[in-house]
């Protein structure tokens, strides 16, 4: 038996553009497995976004399968929505937090939403938002924030509902790197605790070999990332 929780399986993503059709992905096959974290490291401009986008349920494809926790995902919005909230932690590269809520608040309504109680949700977003660093900053709205604030206010929200699966598409890109080395420390130490899986887009190369692999996107394939000599 499979132990993945995250399937592609032969996935193709095209875009039409005016009177061209763009194939972004061309039946491409992935698997992320419990517990292992994966670096996806890829040129811009080729698919990185489109693909996290489609394993995170937010985009679906034009030809292929997603398989979440062994469930194939269908078009159904309810079922896809559900699944989102219950087994997907999404970081972003930039931060949508909802702006009226403080990061507490932040933190804790994808946990109210999920049925956990308000003292529970407290507890975990509180302790969450300790561990990035920002214990002082419990109560403040996102505009009153730094943006790297408020990207780690996002880290913890994405982490907030103990997903099996956290997908990041350049979390730390805005941070300077001293602050992204830290932040990215705590997450994967927390994406290790849990024993979630992640797949993470990154340009910076020192944060991918920190991960258990990496792979890249050529030709719309996932495939292994190996250092060519061309390169
Ligand atoms: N909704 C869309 N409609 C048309 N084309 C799109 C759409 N979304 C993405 N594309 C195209 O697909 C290609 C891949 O985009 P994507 O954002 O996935 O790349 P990326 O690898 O994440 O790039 P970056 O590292 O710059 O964020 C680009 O050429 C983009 O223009």
């Amino acid at each position: 038996m499979s132990n993945a929780v995250l399937e592609l399986k032969n996935v193709v993503r095209r875009f039409r553009s005016g009177d061209e059709t763009l194939e972004i992905l061309s039946g491409t096959d992935f698997s992320l497995i419990s517990g292992e974290i994966v670096a996806l490291v890829a040129p811009s401009g080729t698919g990185k976004s489109t693909l996290l986008h489609l394993a995170g349920l937010l985009e679906t494809p034009t030809e292929g399968e997603v398989v979440i926790a062994g469930q194939v995902i269908g078009r159904k919005e309810s079922a896809r929505t559900a699944m989102r909230r219950d087994e997907i932690g999404f970081v972003y590269q930039f931060h949508h937090l909802l702006g009226e809520f403080t990061a507490l608040e932040n933190v804790m309504l994808p946990q109210l939403v999920a049925g956990v109680s308000r003292g529970d949700a407290k507890a975990r977003a509180v302790s969450l938002l300790e561990r990035f660093g920002l214990g002082h900053r419990l109560d403040s709205l996102p505009g009153r924030m730094s943006g790297g604030e408020q990207q780690r206010a996002a880290i913890a929200r994405a982490l907030a509902n103990r997903p099996r699966i956290i997908l990041a598409d350049e979390p730390t890109g805005n941070l300077d790197s001293g602050t992204s080395d830290q932040v990215f420390a705590e997450l994967l130490r927390i994406v290790r605790e849990e024993g979630a899986a992640a797949l993470i887009a990154t340009h910076n190369a020192e944060l991918a070999a920190r991960m258990d692999r990496t792979v890249t996107l050529r030709g719309g394939k996932i495939v292994p990332y190996e250092l060519s000599p061309t390169a």
